[in-house]
């Protein structure tokens, strides 16, 4: 029988927790023949939630779910984790940005840090969803640094590459099936860089490049990058709640590609530490379109951009080097 796999959830109590757990344990994330150990982690003011999510995962009566825990300290959680989805942190509310969200949140990710050193396996990898997500795992990679490789970690940024095929999908009248190889450069922020210029969609029967497809530059250069990098305060807005079901299934594709591998001749996004590619300074965990084979992702190389491109990759490295040192000066004055 194939050895169960140990799968850590934090902020299992709250809102994307709740979606994410059951595409965990029916098999969607790691396959319907590999049963799974979920470990589900909250702050101890959310027990009751957090058991009540357990009795539901167990009255699921789900062949692959080998068994499953709640959690409200971190040597528990994160003892021999092979994966983590590292989801607790706050969300922000209408009218913040995400970066509002650094002085919480980056302790939550220091402190996960090092747990993730002390009690991981040494290959666990991670993916952080909490916000401001690529500075967090950025500090979660710093503090378990010598004992997790920064390869192992990465950031959420495949919510907004699914943002970006459903509006190409939508505007060019085919469907999510048709649309490849988008990519979202840099920050999960309002500064990212969701670019077309490599994808391609499938219009009765022909693949074209997404430009020829679209018919109107303006679109892509313009209502198109906006509605993508503006997507999650819309829906703040709307549900005066952020978004959780499409960030639950983004994180389960991001996981579920990790692990499986990406489809030949397709890439997808993920924030990645920089190897210094594309001249994106090295360490920053930076969204750039990766292809994975082998359960190692490889940042896709020799893409050509113009002045436009250019100036959105500037925009989206300077902020991404302000929040760094925004968030390593906050780590400083946290006594964790
Ligand atoms: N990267 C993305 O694309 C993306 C998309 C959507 C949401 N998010 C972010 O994900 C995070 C979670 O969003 P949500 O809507 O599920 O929020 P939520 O408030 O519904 O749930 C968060 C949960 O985390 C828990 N938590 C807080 N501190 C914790 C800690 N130290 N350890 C374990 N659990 C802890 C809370 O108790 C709560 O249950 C937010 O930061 C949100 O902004 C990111
Ligand atoms: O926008 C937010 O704060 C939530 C999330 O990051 C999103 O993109 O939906």
């Amino acid at each position: 029988m194939t050895a169960p796999l140990r799968v850590l959830v934090t902020g299992a109590a709250g809102q994307i927790g709740y979606s994410i757990v059951i595409r965990i344990a029916d098999g969607t994330v790691f396959g319907k023949d590999q049963p799974v150990q979920l470990v589900l982690l909250d702050v101890p003011q959310c027990s009751n939630v957090l058991e009540g999510v357990v009795f539901e995962l167990q009255d699921c009566a789900l062949p692959t779910l080998h068994s499953v825990e709640a959690v409200t300290e971190e040597k528990p959680a994160f003892t021999g984790i092979d994966y983590a989805f590292l989801v607790g942190a706050m969300p922000r509310r209408e009218g913040m940005e995400r970066k509002d969200l650094l002085a919480a949140n980056v302790k939550i990710f220091k402190s996960q840090g090092k747990a993730l050193a002390e009690y991981a396996k040494p290959t666990t990898k991670v993916i952080v969803v909490g916000n401001p997500a690529n500075t967090n795992a950025f500090i979660a990679a710093k503090y378990a640094a010598g004992k997790i490789p920064a390869k192992n970690f990465s950031a959420m940024t495949r919510l907004d590459h699914n943002r970006a095929l459903a509006q190409l999908a939508l505007k060019t009248g085919t469907t999510i099936g048709d649309v490849k190889n988008v990519i979202i450069w840099g920050n999960h922020s309002g500064t990212q860089f969701p670019d077309v210029t490599h994808a391609t969609v499938k219009k009765n029967g022909t693949e074209t490049d997404a430009y020829s497809a679209v018919g109107d530059n303006a679109f892509l250069q313009g209502p198109f990058i906006a509605t993508v990098q503006k997507r999650g305060g819309v829906i703040i807005e709307k549900r005066k709640l952020s978004s959780a079901m499409s960030a639950a299934k983004a994180a389960c594709d991001h996981i579920h590609d990790w692990h499986f591998g990406t489809k030949a001749g397709e890439h997808v996004s993920m924030a990645v530490p920089s190897d210094g590619s594309y001249g994106i300074p090295q360490g920053l965990i930076f969204s750039f379109p990766v292809t994975i084979e082998g359960g190692e992702w490889k940042i896709v190389q020799g893409l050509s951009f113009d002045d436009f491109a250019k100036g959105k990759i500037a925009a989206t490295t300077k902020e991404l080097e302000e929040e760094r040192d925004d968030a390593l000066k906050a780590c400083d004055d946290a006594n964790i």
